[in-house]
């Protein structure tokens, strides 16, 4: 036997005990799911979650294993939750758009053993998110060049009941999508949405491509599907070329290789965000006293106490002519804890007129 087959073996050996390993897990698991039916819990606990990501890192003996060890622990308690969530019949997740559209692919990547359920509008993800329809929506928060999507922003504060459970980071990138039999020398014209046309003149002008506008992405990739014609190829994401049995004629074809768009996750809340300090992001919503340095005051305690400021954002308060309201992002500082958290929260009450702890998540990554 060589070394590759004396280490798959020992790996067979491992993988059949995990497999026994991982049914014991979920048995236990499916012990939660019971507890949580008859109480309605949640089934996230950020706080159980760290606990058990701590005590089980400090069992690896090897250190350089142990950030490895923290992550596949994870991915346990993420497929946990999803597992909970099916048998718990909360697993619905709402996006605004048709399949393919951004939103939606960052839907899957979040949440890929979800039911989904597609709106129309933003507003209306909110709406499903708040009755019931939906446990989560997912939404676009803010483009890295095109900026704020300040209409999320805006139905985050006028809905006091919901809460940003999780964020999370998605590369934009656009390829060329054709039909079967399709390629580079038979595309005449290339149909997309204005932005993602103009994220790819450069390749569309050296190809001598004519150009025309659609609404949006996916479904200029669900027309040229349609169409079935060679000559006609879209600019969308590969995700929707598998949607929509398009092959990808050129990958990655938008000059701003580093557009990336921060999508949300939303829930309602059954009770305040937990925080858990150290690792985490806490979102912010607050509105200061018409008095000379009160927003200084409220953003010297955040600085004071250790937490790095990432963004704020100013908007108009709804119903209140020139009156905003200031969006805050902070990071928790490392050997942070929930309490840390907490007094800094209490000292912000008594700085800013109203607080409301909108957040307190980690940053996912939607990468595969
Ligand atoms: O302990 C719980 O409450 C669980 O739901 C179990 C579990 C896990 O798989 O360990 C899963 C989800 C929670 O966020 C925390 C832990």
């Amino acid at each position: 036997m060589d070394l590759l087959q004396q280490a798959r073996a020992e790996i067979d050996t491992v993988d059949a005990e995990m497999a026994a390993l991982f049914e014991r897990r979920m048995r236990a698991v499916a012990d939660v799911v019971r507890y949580k039916a008859e109480t309605g819990k949640p089934v996230f606990d950020a706080a159980r979650e760290a606990a058990v990501l701590d005590k089980n890192t400090a069992r690896i003996t090897d250190e350089a294993l142990r950030p490895y060890y923290r992550a596949f622990l994870s991915d346990a308690m993420s497929i946990s939750r999803a597992y909970q969530r099916a048998r718990l019949g909360r697993d619905t997740a709402a996006y605004q758009g048709v399949p393919g559209a951004w939103s939606h692919i960052a839907l899957r990547r979040l949440f890929p053993f979800a039911r989904e359920t597609a709106c129309t509008t933003w507003g209306e993800v909110f709406d499903a998110v708040q009755n019931g329809d939906a446990q989560f929506g997912v939404l676009p928060f803010e483009n890295s060049n095109a900026g704020d999507v300040s209409t999320v922003l805006d139905l985050l504060y006028t809905h006091p009941d919901i809460i940003i459970a999780r964020m999370c980071d998605l590369p934009i990138r656009q390829d060329l999508l054709g039909v079967p039999g399709a390629t580079l020398e038979t595309v005449r014209t290339v149909i997309s949405h204005p932005q993602a046309l103009a994220q790819s003149s450069v390749f569309v002008q050296q190809h001598g491509f004519k150009t025309s506008t659609w609404g949006n992405t996916a479904d200029a990739a669900r027309h040229v599907a349609e169409l079935n014609d060679p000559s006609v190829a879209a600019i969308a994401s590969a995700e929707t070329a598998g949607l929509y049995g398009l092959q990808i004629l050129s990958a990655g074809i938008n000059a701003d290789g580093d557009n990336t768009t921060r999508f949300i996750v939303i829930e309602r809340a059954a009770a305040a965000p937990a925080m858990t300090g150290e690792g985490q992001r806490l979102a912010l919503l607050f509105t200061a006293r018409h008095k000379p340095g009160q927003l200084a005051a409220a953003l010297d305690q955040i600085g004071a106490r250790g937490f790095n400021m990432e963004c704020i954002k100013s908007r108009p308060l709804p119903h209140v002519p020139f009156e905003y309201y200031f969006y805050v992002q902070i990071v928790c500082p490392a050997g942070s804890t929930g309490a840390g958290c907490q007094t800094l929260l209490d000292t912000l009450t008594s700085v800013c007129s109203t607080l409301r702890l909108l957040g307190a998540f980690t940053l996912d990554s939607t990468e595969k």
